[in-house]
């Protein structure tokens, strides 16, 4: 695997920050600044108006239409929805941010005891460096497979603090509820058999946690905390920080800033690269990034749920027809290629296109 000709490739956002003074390495900076393509560097962003959609409404057996029709507009336009009543405490979400913070406040040496291998996904630390060219992004993060259980690497769960691994197990095993609930949802606005999404995910889909740190940046317009993607899931499930700012979005060619705090402890639910394949692109993939600030560290809690990998994901039969042919070719173990490509600035879904 090819370096950056910087940094090392475990090396942690923390350590060069050490190392280089608190200045902004190199090789994170975006020449030219990542607001490059945009016309008014100087106004903020327009303030996202995202849909909001009452789950426990969505999981009702007798569901009436017009929710399922605000869903089907929602994942059709935005590719996101902000989920109330989804059935977990606003203490426990609270809970879930204290431990992250928690965690990322450790001294780095603690940290690195579940470090990431250097060729490994799972651990804290950076994100994989692929080649000399690519910007890397303004984060750490702790990347952990947290369902199935049988393949948790429990050496990467942090033992302090105390209740981490507990903590992450109880959020795990809500967020499966969750997601089955929407995975149905979807299903059930578009027509087709409930199961039609939750069959391509398996009775076994990989749910990867990512905790990401954003610590403050002096340059804030000259570097991105994650750059610009859709996500490889089939759907993200987000925890945004309560009180900073730094998630955008686009739609429509028009970029947006994510209001924080987000609506009654609602999470925020997007659209991944395999629903969209799935729904034969009437969902859209949710293009997004997270940008930094001067002042103040950012801390979110991103569930992704991933299909297992053996299954073949495919439009699904009943969204195809003579006005809407399929348009992706039918693919699997769609992570294989995803993050290099993400590296890249490139969008896996683009390339199975008909
Ligand atoms: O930090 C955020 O708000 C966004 C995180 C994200 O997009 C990701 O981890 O894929
Ligand atoms: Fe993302």
């Amino acid at each position: 695997m090819a370096q950056n000709s910087q940094i090392p490739q475990t090396q942690t956002l923390q350590q060069q920050l050490l190392i280089n003074g608190g200045h902004t390495p190199e090789s994170y900076i975006y020449k030219g600044g990542y607001h490059g393509g945009d016309s008014n560097n100087n106004t903020p962003l327009p303030l996202a108006q995202i849909p909001v959609l009452d789950l426990s409404q969505l999981s009702s057996a007798s569901v009436g239409e017009a929710p399922l029709n605000h869903l089907r507009l929602a994942l059709s336009t935005w590719g996101c929805f902000q989920a109330t009543n989804h059935g977990i405490s606003s203490s426990f979400l609270e809970k879930m941010r204290k431990i992250s913070e928690q965690f990322f406040s450790l001294p780095i040496e603690e940290k690195m005891r579940y470090g990431r291998e250097v060729d490994g996904m799972e651990g804290y630390g950076n994100d994989l460096i692929f080649s000399n060219q690519q910007i890397l992004d303004w984060s750490d993060r702790l990347y952990l497979v947290t369902n199935p259980k049988d393949e948790r690497r429990l050496e990467f769960w942090p033992l302090n603090p105390p209740s981490f691994r507990e903590d992450l197990h109880e959020y795990t095993v809500k967020l499966m509820k969750i997601i089955d609930t929407v995975l149905i949802a979807m299903a059930r606005s578009l027509n087709v058999e409930p199961n039609s999404f939750t069959d391509q995910v398996g009775k076994r889909p990989t749910l990867f946690k990512r905790f990401n740190f954003y610590p403050p940046c002096s340059t804030p317009h000259l570097v991105l905390g994650l750059k610009e993607h859709s996500d490889g899931t089939a759907i993200t499930v987000l925890l945004l920080d309560k009180q900073v700012e730094g998630l955008e979005l686009r739609k429509d060619d028009q970029w947006y800033r994510v209001p924080v705090p987000a609506v009654a402890d609602s999470l925020l639910i997007i659209i991944g690269e395999q629903a969209e394949i799935m729904s034969n692109g009437i969902f859209k993939s949710l293009i997004h990034r997270a940008v930094t600030n001067s002042e103040r560290q950012r801390i979110s809690v991103v569930s992704f749920c991933c299909p297992e990998k053996d299954i073949e994901i495919k439009p699904i039969e009943g969204l195809i027809d003579e006005k809407r042919p399929r348009l992706f070719r039918s693919t699997k173990n769609y992570l294989q290629t995803y993050f290099q490509n993400y590296q890249k600035g490139e969008r896996s879904v683009d390339g199975l296109r008909i």
